[in-house]
């Protein structure tokens, strides 16, 4: 496909102001998203390219849930695993999410990725990860982390941090030494892609995006408007 010409000398002087980020990559450097990509594929050398450029987390991602009568909330989690079965992270399940999750398996994940001027868009409903996997990705937290999702009762109320304190130094001591069983309200989501959106930045928000939308075994790819 023919990229767009963008020729400065051709815009009003309103087209032209300068972006207020400074451009750490050169736009439109970039060929345009290749709609035959297989979308899991692509989401991995997106990933593989962030983890060289941002300065921390590049597998941190909005998660936003809704109840069960449709209100939002959004927050970051850290993607702990990714394949052709989905997305998965893991959290208290007793947490607000975990409880809006209960009610609303409906999910949309956001990764934006300043440093390359990208972002990935995802949709799809959550399923609990295996017991056994979530028994392999907890055992393989640090000790702190451990004891500290054993203590937490995450997204409760928490009158005074001493209290948090206490709580940890006595799971500490019921544990001296590993393993620390995984509690029964910590594990794992996988979300289920029927949807990807992947947008790269490109000059004068002339941006490009893709979409990848499951139609029962095969995608329905498509470029929208920027
Ligand atoms: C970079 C980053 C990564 C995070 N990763 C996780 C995570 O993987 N799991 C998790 O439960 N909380 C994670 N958190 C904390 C959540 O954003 C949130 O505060 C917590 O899960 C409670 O959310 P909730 O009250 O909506 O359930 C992370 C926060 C940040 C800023
Ligand atoms: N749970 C909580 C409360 C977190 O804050 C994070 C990351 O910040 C995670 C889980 C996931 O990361 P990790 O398993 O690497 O600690």
């Amino acid at each position: 496909m023919p990229q767009l010409d963008v020729n400065e000398h051709e815009l009003s002087p309103s087209m032209t102001e300068t972006s207020p980020s400074p451009a750490a990559l050169p736009l439109d450097s970039q060929p345009l998203i290749d709609l035959a990509a297989n979308p899991f594929t692509l989401f991995e050398a997106w990933m593989k390219e962030a983890e060289k450029t941002e300065v921390n987390d590049p597998n941190a991602m909005v998660l936003a849930t809704a109840t069960r009568d449709g209100r939002p909330s959004a927050r970051i989690v850290l993607l702990k695993g990714a394949d052709h079965r989905g997305f998965v992270f893991y959290t208290n399940t007793h947490s607000r999410k975990g409880r809006e999750l209960e009610e609303n398996p409906h999910v949309a994940l956001l990764f934006h990725w300043k440093s390359q001027r990208r972002q990935i868009r995802i949709e799809g409903a959550v399923t609990p990860v295996t017991p056994e996997e979530a028994d392999a990705y907890f055992a393989s937290r640090s000790r702190v982390s451990r004891l500290g999702a054993v203590a937490s009762d995450q997204s409760r109320p928490l009158a005074d941090r001493s209290a948090f304190e206490e709580r940890l130094k006595q799971v500490e001591e019921t544990y001296p030494q590993d393993p620390i069983p995984r509690p029964a309200n910590w594990s794992g989501y996988r979300v289920n892609p029927e949807y990807f959106e992947f947008w790269q930045e490109r000059r004068f928000r002339l941006h490009d995006r893709a979409v990848w939308a499951r139609n029962g075994n095969d995608w329905d790819v498509t470029r929208l408007y920027p």
